[in-house]
């Protein structure tokens, strides 16, 4: 029997059924992709969780529109933070942690991205390229949340896979690029399509495969 060849590769998340129940809050796994594994979410984040990053992080991209951040990125139009730790943060760290199945100190840190129309993000890999530095400790999953509803545009989308996912406020998509088959790696090519009405607001987290930051 050749049974080998359908196998599947183990993957960092670890749910099983339609729910993952957190410390503090029952998120609901609403569709999966299988292969590479890509997870949409549900009820990750409460409307005032979402209400109080936007909140948090609009002040803040403000301050930084005349600083370093102010050089034009093509593949990235969008202008982005990283949350600083406050209450809040780290409760949904924590959650996110457990979603994720990595302990938080493996994470970049919560970076919030606001899109306006025209704006998107050109397809990507999260990963670092092997020849690059930071490879030496890559990142090896991601979860966007979505932190409003966007009237039109700006899905996220998985090219390689046909796949899309709509920004619907508090829902979330997890997809991990750990497999030893590179090619399912590769795979995970994504991006955030041009908004064409409204903003766009998402919180992102990447995961490395070690400890990344000190806490
Ligand atoms: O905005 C999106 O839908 C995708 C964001 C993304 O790819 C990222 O933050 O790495
Ligand atoms: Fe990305």
């Amino acid at each position: 029997m050749n049974g080998h060849a359908t196998e599947k590769e183990r993957t960092i998340f670890d749910h099983t059924g339609n729910r993952i129940k957190t410390e503090d809050r029952e998120i609901r796994i609403l569709a999966k992709y299988e292969e590479p594994l890509v997870v949409v979410l549900g009820n990750v984040l409460s409307n005032d969780e979402c209400d109080e990053l936007i909140e948090h992080s609009r002040e803040r991209l403000q301050r930084s529109k005349t600083g370093e951040d102010r050089t034009v990125n093509t593949i990235r139009t969008s202008s982005g933070v990283f949350c600083e730790q406050t209450e809040t943060i780290t409760r949904i760290e924590k959650r996110i942690s457990q979603i994720m199945n990595i302990p938080i100190e493996h994470g970049d840190g919560l970076q919030v991205l606001r899109y306006t129309p025209g704006q998107e993000y050109q397809p990507h890999y999260d990963f670092f390229a092997k020849t690059s530095r930071a490879s030496s400790n890559n990142r090896i999953s991601t979860l966007v949340m979505y932190l409003n509803d966007v009237e039109e545009g700006g899905e996220t989308v998985f090219p390689m896979l046909h796949f899309s996912v709509s920004p619907v406020k508090g829902m979330a998509v997890y997809f991990e690029y750990f497999y030893r088959n590179d090619e399912l790696n590769e795979s995970t090519l994504h991006a955030g399509t041009q908004v064409i009405k409204g903003e766009k607001w998402v919180a992102t987290m990447w995961m490395r495969r070690q400890r990344f930051r000190v806490s």
